[in-house]
């Protein structure tokens, strides 16, 4: 559960974000759209106390962010942050590794148990990157390293799952993929999903519920079939839009007029 309450931030560069109040419940899966620079990141650094939050609060599952310690929110929150890069050159197994560090005792590189062991291969196994798992991570394409990213993150076995832009250098298979893996995840176990998508479509598909934001506020708060209308999104994005239902789902898609 996240719950948050009259947070402002600002960079200092006349960038303002405010929310005034959002609650998304356990098992949700919402998905945040809006045009670029709308605070769609800055809202998931925040949540994930990437960014200090100087104003309001924000609750996990009924604890205040602030009074949570990286340890402890690590257990309750994993990243797939829009871009990762390491200054060393760790490999793919190494960085799946660092998710177990939240469950350690020791600060400590290496699992140090067969469940930590078998939970990181079966999460490698899971998002396609087992194969490659002895590579360089610096040396993997931008897929394969969100893939390693996706794998971190189901391997750090986290409530909340904060995924910013994790598919922007997915092919359609892999995207289809792991899409299905995180709503079977939330659907087996009340995994709890915020996604920022540029792509509508995919948010349309793949969502209970879909925040538009823009000029650091959410303007829009509702199902996919209630905030994805041609007015809508003519006016928030400032294009030419047609929107077409999708013959299985019946939840609506746009495509370029
Ligand atoms: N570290 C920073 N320092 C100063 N300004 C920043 C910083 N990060 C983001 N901003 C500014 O804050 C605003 C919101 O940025 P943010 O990255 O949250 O938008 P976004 O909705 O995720 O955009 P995009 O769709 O382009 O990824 C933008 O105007 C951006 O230039």
């Amino acid at each position: 559960m996240i719950q948050i309450n009259n947070i402002k931030f600002n960079y200092g560069n006349g960038f303002n974000l405010d929310i005034k109040n959002l609650h998304i419940k356990n098992g949700e899966i919402v998905s945040i759209i809006g045009p670029n620079g709308a605070g769609k990141s800055t809202l998931i650094k925040l949540i994930s106390k990437i960014l200090p939050l100087k104003y309001g609060n924000i609750f996990i599952d009924s604890k205040n962010l602030k009074s949570l310690n990286l340890k402890e929110l690590s257990k309750l929150i994993a990243v797939v942050p829009q871009e990762f890069n390491t200054i060393f050159d760790y490999s793919v197994k190494s960085i799946v590794e660092t998710s177990r560090l939240p469950y350690s005792k020791k600060f400590d590189f290496f699992t140090e148990n067969k469940e930590d062991e078998n939970i990181i291969s079966n999460s490698m196994k899971k998002t396609d990157t087992y194969k490659f798992k002895e590579k360089s991570f610096s040396n993997l394409s931008g897929g394969e390293k969100q893939r390693v990213m996706v794998a971190r993150a189901f391997a750090q076995k986290s409530k909340i799952l904060l995924l910013d832009e994790f598919s922007s250098h997915l092919d359609p298979g892999h995207t289809q993929y792991l899409l299905n893996i995180i709503k079977n995840l939330s659907q087996k176990e009340n995994l709890t999903i915020l996604s920022v998508f540029h792509d509508i479509n995919l948010a349309s598909l793949y969502s209970n519920r879909i925040l538009i934001m823009k000029d650091g506020k959410i303007i829009k708060d509702g199902t996919p079939n209630e905030v994805i209308t041609k007015k809508i999104i003519e006016d928030i994005y400032n294009f030419k839009a047609e929107i077409i239902i999708h013959p299985k789902y019946k939840i609506p898609q746009v495509i370029f007029q």
